[in-house]
């Protein structure tokens, strides 16, 4: 036995023993509804900074830092709405050990009961060996999977093998607003021992097979404004005689992408990288397969059936998804009713070698150029509301390999190399401004419905998942 493996397996008896008080911090966290996107909700993006800052200060924690990040810039409904703030923390600071900083969101995705969750999604609920409610893959579960690394070593007596710098943030879901600026402020200041990061922030390609990733895309998130009529107005008086503004929103928003997926604004697939032979040979090893996406999505809906189609329309090309109408009446009956304004919502997830800006000029021309040929006297604007970078990483560094280690141990499988077609905004930025290697080490399967109904994490995901992160700071730690 290697002295890891003997320091291991006490740590892993002590996670099985504490598992009832993980699912409890897990129950409380998921508690809060901490939605990042519900200006109303934004109290309870605060008590969530809280909670993390009592949880941190219980398990001895050496420094604890709230950063606050000023107000909310626009577009915003109130101009005066505060940021949720960085919680920064440190545990040891021995210079003979490596520094890793661990970055992970307390904020959540919305989630309504009549959206269809099957129960309450702020109740955390334990069925069927599924930890269920919003945020338990995405990302409350990691976030507290770290938590309880730190209290099983503490019970234990044992020595973090790293000195740990964590840093939680309450915007992810929404940009990451604030995010960019002070990992530059601090870079030379709470982050400068820091030489390596590790974010547990995205999921598994399947159920099957642990995975470790290396790439993620971007995320541009627009929205367009239109304004008619000085109220909502009555459509057997005034349908037919007046410019709607939603039938001017659907039009243009009709004409940016088409039903297969292609996106439709010129110049946009123009700055895709071309795929090599080298990278279109890696598709081949990778175990996923159609039935496995038709699984998640719950429908057999796929656009395309090959393995590799699917991988790399997720993960190397770039999609635009229409997220929804701010003002279009949704509830239930038949209003007959014109909305005065509406907003329209919608994201393109970009990759290498897209330019973020070059792409807000194409989309917010040509949304402009499409309202235009309506020749509607409407009042209309895009703009971008948020973005975040992609990035892509090389897999074979030590970070990589002790995170390999780390996953063999736990799950007796290696794990497959993975990208994500989803974005962390803030992992490009760390990797630049701190000169640190990033490691995605993902907790959750690819069928936990992270920003859908009926979130989940496996409850084996998430105690197992406790232990691979513990077994990676060891490995890692003993890297040369
Ligand atoms: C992968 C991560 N857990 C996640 O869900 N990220 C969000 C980030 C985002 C970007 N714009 C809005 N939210 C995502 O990929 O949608
Ligand atoms: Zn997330
Ligand atoms: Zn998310």
């Amino acid at each position: 036995m290697s002295s890891i493996d003997t320091t291991l397996s006490p740590l892993f008896a002590k996670i099985d023993e504490l598992k009832p008080q993980f699912i409890q911090r897990l129950t409380d966290a998921v508690a809060i509804p901490s939605v990042s996107s519900d200006e109303t909700l934004r109290p309870k993006v605060f008590a969530m900074a809280d909670f993390l800052k009592e949880e941190l200060a219980k398990l001895g924690a050496d420094d604890i830092t709230i950063k606050d990040l000023g107000i909310q810039p626009p577009p915003v409904s109130d101009p005066e709405l505060p940021l949720p703030p960085i919680v920064l923390s440190k545990f040891g600071s021995d210079p003979n050990k490596k520094t890793v900083l661990i970055y992970g969101h307390y904020d959540v995705q919305p989630a309504l009961l009549e959206d269809g969750w099957a129960s309450d999604p702020f109740t955390l609920v334990e069925k069927d060996g599924k930890l269920i409610g919003r945020g338990s893959t995405d990302d409350k579960g990691p976030v507290m999977g770290w938590l309880n690394s730190l209290q099983a070593h503490k019970e234990l007596g044992l020595e973090l093998p790293v000195n740990i710098v964590f840093c939680f943030e309450g915007m992810e879901e929404s940009g990451s607003i604030g995010l960019d600026t002070l990992i530059a402020q601090e870079a030379k200041k709470y982050f400068k021992e820091v030489e390596s990061v590790c974010i547990s922030d995205n999921y598994w390609l399947g159920t099957k097979k642990p995975v470790l990733t290396y790439g993620l895309r971007g995320c541009n998130y627009y929205q367009i404004s239109i304004k008619g009529p000085g109220a909502d107005l009555h459509s057997g008086i005034f349908g037919g005689v007046i410019h709607e503004p939603m039938t001017d929103l659907v039009n243009v928003m009709s004409k940016l992408v088409d039903i297969n997926g292609n996106i439709l604004i010129p110049g946009v697939n123009e700055m895709v990288a071309p795929v090599t032979e080298k990278e279109a040979s890696l598709y081949k090893d990778i175990e996923f397969d159609v039935d496995e996406l038709n699984l998640a999505a719950g429908s057999n809906t796929a656009i395309y059936q090959s393995k590799k189609d699917i991988l790399m329309h997720r993960w190397r090309f770039p999609s635009l998804s229409l997220h929804g109408i701010e003002g279009a009446f949704s509830g239930a009956g038949a209003k007959t009713v014109i909305p005065a304004k509406v907003v329209g919502k919608f994201s393109i997830r970009t990759v290498p070698d897209m330019d973020s800006k070059k792409l807000d000029e194409l989309v917010i021309n040509f949304c402009n150029e499409k309202f235009k040929e309506l020749k509607s006297p409407n009042q209309f604007t895009t703009e971008l509301i948020h973005d975040g970078a992609y990035w892509v990483s090389d897999p074979f560094n030590n970070e990589f390999t002790a995170a390999k280690l780390a996953t063999e141990k736990v799950w007796g499988v290696e794990p497959d190399l993975t990208r994500e077609g989803g974005s962390i905004p803030i992992t490009l930025t760390f990797e630049k401004e701190l000169g640190a290697n990033v490691l995605l080490l993902p907790m959750g399967k690819g069928d936990d419905g992270a920003h859908s109904i009926n979130e989940k994490l496996n409850t084996p995901n998430y105690i197992e998942g406790t232990k691979t992160l513990s077994a990676y700071l060891h490995y890692f730690g003993a890297t040369k």
